[in-house]
């Protein structure tokens, strides 16, 4: 932090909280959270988004049609639904290019939606005439990620907090002049500095003219798009912490979109956890990272980094892989291809990682992304792109070899056996339905759909109404 910002800092770090510290750092605010989770569910929700669906098109100008390409839908948010109480801030989790930013500019209308629909205050945004849809950008406010590229260096920061006022023409020259020196100061920023440039102040005093620009027309609700990803540990919770007195301050409403899981703990009174376009998991955020259902919250969880020795050294079942293309997303459940807990067909007794094998070698078919020819190498020459006969076992042996670890027990064998013998001989299809005959799960038939309740999974471990009671026993696949 430079010292110019430590000097203005003062509002803030009063109630300084250190992030690095996780979970013991953080712990204090919990009890805040969960009554104010408990008190703020109550009533009709502030903003209310229901089925939000956002697909970007690509090849889809007038030269890919010429050239006879096909548009493809990129589901960045693909039927989404959550409730904010007012007064509580909500959290949007997940990791990078799941969708959470293009769910806070939808439901805010910085971008057109391409389904569902989002009410404020009761009213459907997308359906508002030109009064009601100023009066909502006036109640409605974001604060980006960025404080570098959010703030034009041409003007000063008092231009920029007062830019707001000017376009909706709010009171006189000397009220709005008074009203940014009121925020800067509300903000922890000293008004001598109005004069001054954006690149004349650090990172954390950026965000803080973010935010006092986002406050200036008096909104009722905030999206808060990674507010504190850009900065130092240090400074981001005192950010935090100047969030939550301004929430209290002007009863504000928050959306909190971070991957960031110790900035959601620190604030947030319900999470939202996001998976390729979806909601995966909600719930009261001391709830949900005590109780973790979703086999994706779960792994996100253990992939935050422990403070202490003993935590750092257990077992973690990290997140493999990387997250599927939104252009083409699994069937059923999303997560699905990176799930440690994928259902078996029902009555089969099998290890999930024999599982979780048989389903990747399925998937390398599927996707025709096996090589014959490289399978065999030098020890087999294909004839006419198939596998000779005679060499059949040895060619079904090699691709045993590429695409396990263990050797599989009997019964798979021979079934998996059967399969390579078939792509041995060019049949991918046949190869194809032989296996999907024999493993195919619930997990891709069916997507699980999120469900109602406090705490809804959209996962089928768990009943409808989230709970466990249903589910078949995940620990017998482990
Ligand atoms: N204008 C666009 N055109 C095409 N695809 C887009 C566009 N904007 C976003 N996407 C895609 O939509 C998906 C969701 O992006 P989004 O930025 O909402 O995710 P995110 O969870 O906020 O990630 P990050 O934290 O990295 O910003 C990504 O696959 C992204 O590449």
């Amino acid at each position: 932090m430079s010292s110019d910002e430590q000097a203005t800092n003062t509002a803030s770090t009063e109630t300084g909280t250190d992030l690095s510290g996780t979970e013991a750092g953080v712990a204090d605010d919990s009890e805040t959270h969960a009554t104010a989770a408990a008190t703020t569910s109550a009533g009709e929700p502030l903003v209310s988004v229901q089925n939000l669906e956002k697909y970007f098109w690509e090849n889809d100008s007038l030269l890919d049609r010429l050239v006879g390409e096909d548009p493809v839908a990129v589901r960045a948010v693909d039927g989404v639904s959550f409730d904010i109480y007012e007064g509580e801030t909500l959290g949007l989790v997940g990791e990078s290019g799941c969708g959470k930013s293009t769910t806070g500019e939808t439901l805010l209308r910085l971008q057109e939606s391409t389904g569902g629909r989002v009410e404020f205050e009761g009213e459907n945004v997308y359906e508002m005439d030109s009064g009601a849809l100023t009066d909502f950008r006036q109640n409605a406010q974001v604060v980006f990620q960025d404080p570098f590229s959010s703030l034009d260096p041409r003007m000063t920061i008092g231009d920029i907090v007062q830019q707001p006022l000017d376009i909706h023409d709010v009171g006189t020259t000397d009220e709005r002049r008074a009203r940014v020196r009121d925020l800067l100061e509300r903000v922890g920023l000293s008004t001598d500095q109005l004069d001054r440039y954006p690149h004349e102040f650090s990172g954390g005093q950026r965000q803080r003219i973010g935010i006092a620009r986002a406050l200036a027309l008096e909104p009722e609700f905030l999206v808060l798009d990674e507010p504190t990803s850009a900065l130092d540990v240090s400074v981001q919770a005192q950010v935090l912490n100047l969030l939550e007195d301004l929430q209290n301050e002007f009863d504000l409403t928050y959306l909190l979109i971070s991957h960031d899981l110790s900035v959601i703990r620190h604030i947030c009174d319900r999470v939202a956890v996001m998976y390729l376009g979806e909601i995966v998991e909600i719930g009261p955020v001391e709830e949900l990272f005590d109780n973790p259902k979703h086999p994706y919250t779960k792994a996100l969880l253990e992939s935050v980094p422990r403070a202490t020795t003993d935590e750092r050294e257990r077992d973690r079942e990290t997140l493999a892989g990387d997250v599927p293309s939104p252009r083409n997303p699994p069937s059923g459940c999303r997560f699905r291809t990176r799930c440690p807990m994928v259902i078996p067909p029902e009555g089969m007794q099998i290890e999930q990682e024999t599982f979780r094998e048989i389903m990747t070698a399925r998937e390398r078919i599927e996707n025709r992304d096996i090589s014959l020819e490289t399978v065999g190498g030098d020890q087999i020459e294909l004839e006419d792109g198939s596998v000779p006969s005679e060499d059949v076992p040895a060619f079904v042996d090699l691709l045993h070899e590429r695409l396990f670890d263990e050797p599989l027990p009997q019964r798979h064998r021979e079934r998996v056996d059967e399969a390579f013998a078939e792509l041995a001989d060019t049949n991918w299809e046949a190869a194809e339905s032989t296996l999907r005959t024999e493993y195919e799960t619930v997990c891709e038939r069916v997507n699980p759909g999120l469900g109602e309740g406090g705490h809804p999974v959209a996962c089928h471990l768990y009943g409808e109404a989230g709970d466990s009671a249903n589910a078949a026993d995940p620990d017998s696949w482990s």
